[in-house]
């Protein structure tokens, strides 16, 4: 039966937050909710073009208010830089005003909001709504960071030997501690910016004042980091399923193609670190100089964090000095969007070298290409170690304890594992796990029962008092 619910989707503005929500948005709009999507008005086009277009469904831009340090021509389509995301979460504070009004206009049942959005639960109460997190990062993320457990005195903050390792009564896994480099990364999640809460204690606040969590995953891929979620949490957690992402429509550039079809099947190493993770120039020598190393034919795409502005230049003051000239017959490296998933899906493609974001690891499994990952930021670094030590679907690069430094024989190191060496341990049985968990990520009935399961938890969730 068509679900007569009316959801509004609240996102962080980052596009690696905007598509897990469509994604969402699409599957319960094929259940006959309603959605009203709310972003930036610098979004808006893009997210019009992927959300189904029903004439119950629309997208509503926010005004952005004036903010102190933020451009007032701020363009939210471009990338959103660390120094940005502050100001803009500076911003998002400042829209709860005209967040109230909507909604109050909209009169929702329920609204899905994202990490930043800690005072969506309390306006939600006053008007009746039920407020929904979405967390669109990985169980395992979720529950070695932002848990309850992970803090034992909530004014002082955790040191780096804290966050080597895991919080309390966490699962026996392949993750029993991490690097120096990775901890010091976690402490962002624990510092405040700007007079603000800090991340981490953003997160506990919705997590005792919201109505539910949904994860963006299931039992079959996370089931000890769920059960340890479901102690922690203390509210009604749901599950929305792997997030396979849908087929990309179109087809690839004409240019693209071309190149990719000069080469061998699964030959070529497609190298992409997602929508909003940047190399520094030492790690983008070491990486060049490893694909070089390789022999291989490979497909680099390096950004720069600054969207179109200057990243051209950026880029060739990054690479090695005669690189292009050196690798011109079998190599390209581009800066900007690519249609990731139709290159993935290229038969040349053989191997993706990424960041390790949830997604983009799930479309490298579904199309055949063997995994290397070099993680460079939270979540990443735990997805990494979920997929190469539980899953066992790819392999890590090397990297230095103290600082994450990795050299250009790392590079080769890694790829030799899952491309070539693919005969003895561990490339052997990487490749059949890839393969096993291909199929699970194709099963659309796993998918289709998911969704169906939340559609009508969500039901019952209105229903409740
Ligand atoms: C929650 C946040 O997700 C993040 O964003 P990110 O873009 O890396 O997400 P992915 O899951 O890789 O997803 C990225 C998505 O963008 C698509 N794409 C990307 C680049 C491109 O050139 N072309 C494309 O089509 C890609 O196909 C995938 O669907 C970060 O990890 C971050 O650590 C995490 O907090």
């Amino acid at each position: 039966m068509e679900s007569k619910l009316h959801i509004v989707m609240f996102p962080w503005f980052a596009y690696g937050h905007i598509n897990p929500f469509i994604q969402l948005s699409n599957k319960l709009s094929s259940h006959g909710i309603q959605i009203s999507f709310f972003s930036l008005p610098g979004n808006v086009a893009r997210i019009e073009s992927s959300l189904n277009n029903t004439p119950l469904n629309q997208v509503i831009p926010l005004t952005i208010p004036p903010t102190e340090g933020l451009s007032s021509n701020f363009d939210s389509s471009s990338d959103i830089t660390p120094e940005t995301g502050e100001l803009l979460k500076v911003a998002l504070d400042q829209m709860q005003p005209q967040v109230r009004t909507l909604l109050s206009q909209l009169q929702p049942h329920i609204i899905l909001f994202d990490f930043a959005h800690y005072w969506i639960p309390s306006i939600a109460y006053e008007l009746g709504i039920k407020a929904v997190n979405y967390s669109v990062f990985s169980a395992v993320a979720n529950s070695y960071l932002t848990i309850p457990a992970r803090i034992n005195d909530p004014n002082k903050q955790p040191t780096v030997d804290d966050l080597k390792v895991p919080p309390p009564g966490f699962p026996k896994t392949s993750i029993t501690s991490m690097k120096t480099f990775q901890a010091r990364d976690f402490l962002y999640l624990f510092k405040s910016f700007n007079g603000l809460p800090s991340g981490f204690n953003k997160i506990m606040s919705f997590i005792k004042s919201c109505d539910a969590i949904i994860y963006k995953t299931c039992t079959e891929i996370e089931s000890p980091y769920i059960d340890y979620l479901k102690t922690q949490i203390g509210k009604p957690m749901l599950l929305a399923g792997s997030a396979v992402p849908p087929p990309p429509s179109g087809k690839l550039e004409e240019k693209w193609e071309t190149w990719l079809g000069k080469f061998p099947e699964q030959s070529v190493i497609f190298c992409n670190f997602g929508s909003e993770t940047y190399l520094d120039n030492e790690q983008i020598q070491e990486l060049t100089l490893g694909l070089e190393l390789t022999g291989l034919p490979f497909f680099l795409v390096l950004n720069f964090g600054t969207g179109s502005f200057d990243a051209q230049n950026k880029l060739e003051a990054s690479l090695p000095e005669g690189f292009r000239e050196r690798i011109k017959d079998r190599g390209v490296v581009h800066t900007g969007w690519v249609q990731q998933q139709h290159i993935l899906a290229h038969k040349s493609v053989g191997c993706y070298l990424n960041h390790s974001g949830f997604s983009s690891v799930i479309e490298g499994i579904v199309n055949d290409c063997q995994l290397a990952f070099v993680a460079q930021k939270g979540d990443q670094f735990l997805n990494s170690k979920m997929f190469s030590g539980d899953l066992k679907v790819g392999v890590e690069v090397n990297r230095r304890d103290e600082d994450g430094f990795f050299g250009k024989e790392d590079i080769l190191e890694a790829i030799k594992t899952v491309m070539v060496d693919t005969d003895t341990e561990p490339g052997k049985s990487i490749r059949k796990n890839h393969s096993n968990w291909k199929k699970f990520f194709l099963d659309k009935d796993i998918e289709t029962k998911y969704i169906a399961n939340l559609v009508k938890e969500l039901e019952a969730l209105v229903q409740k008092a």
